[in-house]
């Protein structure tokens, strides 16, 4: 049976990374998806936002909505404190037996924990089940009309906390403009906008940063 994309990927990654080099491993998938074939990866560009973001708020407990190949789980798990851990959720059994191996060879498995379902279900089960008290920071890259009724459950489910910080990917493309609507007009969150480019492309995209505001 032919392979898919996103197992050439790994394919590409295991063949001319580094094991247990996650900057290896961003950078030799940056080069299969820029050279060979597109994928969704948040990508190198936007990555430094994703980086930035990261480095001001330096998370305890980061969750990530939509792992896909595992590249942003990489890159959020290779900026982590010792002791802090990234839970990502990925509802589709072969992005998330790839993103697994991927975690591994990059050698954060440790700090990395890998839900399998949709948001919708792994959501309400974080503080009892994943034993979460709080998120520091969550990055939305998942469905992109998911974004707004997530971020409605998190609060529901007493997620956030004041300074809690939400980060979508896909503004632009593919879009995310209920989120925008919601999120602009909602007095709880605090918004910034980062305009960028998709992912190996020269086509506009953007990121927005929400903090909570308790
Ligand atoms: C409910 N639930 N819970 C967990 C969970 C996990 C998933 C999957 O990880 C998954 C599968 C398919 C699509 C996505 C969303 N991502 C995108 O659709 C996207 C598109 C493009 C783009 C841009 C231009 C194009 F021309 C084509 C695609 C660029 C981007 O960066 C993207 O993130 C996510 C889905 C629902 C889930
Ligand atoms: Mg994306």
């Amino acid at each position: 049976m032919n392979q898919s994309k996103e197992q050439r990927i790994l394919n590409f990654v295991l063949q001319n990374a580094v094991r247990g080099d996650p900057c290896s491993v961003l950078d030799t998938i940056d080069k299969y998806c820029s050279q060979k074939e597109w994928a969704m990866n948040v990508g190198d560009e936007k990555g430094l936002i994703l980086d930035k973001t990261l480095e001001e708020v330096n998370p305890s407990v980061a969750l990530e909505l939509g792992t896909y190949c595992g590249y942003s789980a990489v890159r959020i798990a290779r900026l982590l404190k010792p002791g802090a851990r990234l839970l990502t959720v990925e509802f589709n059994p072969e992005f998330a037996a790839i993103a697994k191996q991927m975690i591994e060879f990059a050698g954060v498995q440790d700090k990395v924990k890998l839900l399998e379902g949709p948001s919708e279900e792994i959501i309400p089960q974080l503080k009892k089940k994943y034993e979460v008290g709080t998120l520091d920071f969550v990055f939305l890259d998942h469905w992109k009309d998911r974004y707004t009724p997530d971020t409605i459950l998190l609060q529901e489910c007493n997620l956030l906390k004041k300074g809690s910080v939400l980060l979508a990917d896909n503004i632009i493309v593919p879009g995310a403009p209920e989120f925008i609507n919601y999120i602009r007009n909602n007095p709880r969150f605090q918004c910034t906008n980062y305009p960028s480019h998709l992912e190996y492309m020269k086509v506009v995209d953007a990121m927005e940063k929400a903090v909570f505001l308790g």
